[in-house]
């Protein structure tokens, strides 16, 4: 479970994070939605430690990111593709990253299968495309067999078979009753994914419930979005 409450986040005189406050409970997906710019990849920052709150907390199963004696075992994260040089080939990145989180070498076929991968291993990062490299980022994620999942925008560069797999993938990982989060500006996306929406705008949660709470009083999610965050005037 991943608990955020009172989040606040400034850079300068800017509030990017205002008071951000949401759970993503095990055995669902939780979606992040919001328009570029509303905050989400700070909010997942703070939460995975990259960076630090002003004010507020952001716990992973009770505890802050930074206190997590097994992180990679604990959650797994994706953050802006999967930050392999691209001279890797996808197995000795893997490789690369098990080691230094004292993970079992027999993981890296596992996750290169799980991912779509099990043919690319030996090809090199600089070779892939968005989207093998999103899925390799995933594989990584996925090596410590965490009980939470943190994506941020992980559909971008995934053509639509991709995307498909994504969402049956991330449905069924909760479905074992382990913790998803995901983030994501486009909404259909996430109102097919995600059991539980939280709508973010200019660093602030302007709703959150499931898709047919928040699409309620309009005549679909998308117009729920728009009228929730000010786009498309
Ligand atoms: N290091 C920084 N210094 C100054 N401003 C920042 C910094 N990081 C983020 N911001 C600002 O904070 C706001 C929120 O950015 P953030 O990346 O969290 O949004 P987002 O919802 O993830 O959007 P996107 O999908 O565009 O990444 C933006 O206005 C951004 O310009």
């Amino acid at each position: 479970m991943i608990e955020i409450s009172g989040l606040v986040k400034r850079h300068g005189a800017k509030v990017v994070v205002r008071e951000v406050g949401f759970t993503a409970k095990a055995g669902q997906v939780t979606g992040l939605l919001g328009p570029n710019g509303a905050g989400k990849s700070s909010t997942l920052r703070i939460l995975l430690g990259l960076d630090s709150a002003d004010a507020g907390t952001a716990l992973i199963g009770g505890k802050p990111y930074r206190s997590l004696r097994n992180p990679l075992r604990t959650v797994g994260s994706l953050l802006e593709g999967s930050g392999a040089h691209r001279s890797r080939t996808a197995r000795s990145h893997l490789a690369w990253v098990a080691a230094s989180n004292g993970i079992p070498r027999r993981r890296i076929a596992e996750v290169l299968d799980l991912v779509g991968l099990g043919d690319a291993g030996r090809k090199r990062a600089g070779a892939f495309s968005l989207g093998m490299n999103q899925r390799l980022g995933l594989a990584a994620a996925l090596l410590g067999e965490p009980d939470v999942l943190v994506l941020d925008e992980p559909v971008n560069g995934l053509d639509p078979h991709g995307i498909r797999w994504l969402r049956e993938f991330l449905r069924s990982y909760a479905g074992e009753g382990r913790t998803v989060l995901l983030s994501s500006h486009l909404m259909s996306e996430l109102a097919n994914t995600a059991d539980h929406l939280v709508v973010i705008n200019r660093g602030t949660v302007v709703h959150s419930g499931s898709v047919a709470e928040v699409s309620a009083g309009h005549a679909s999610l998308e117009d729920a979005f728009f009228a929730l965050t000010g786009e498309g005037r």
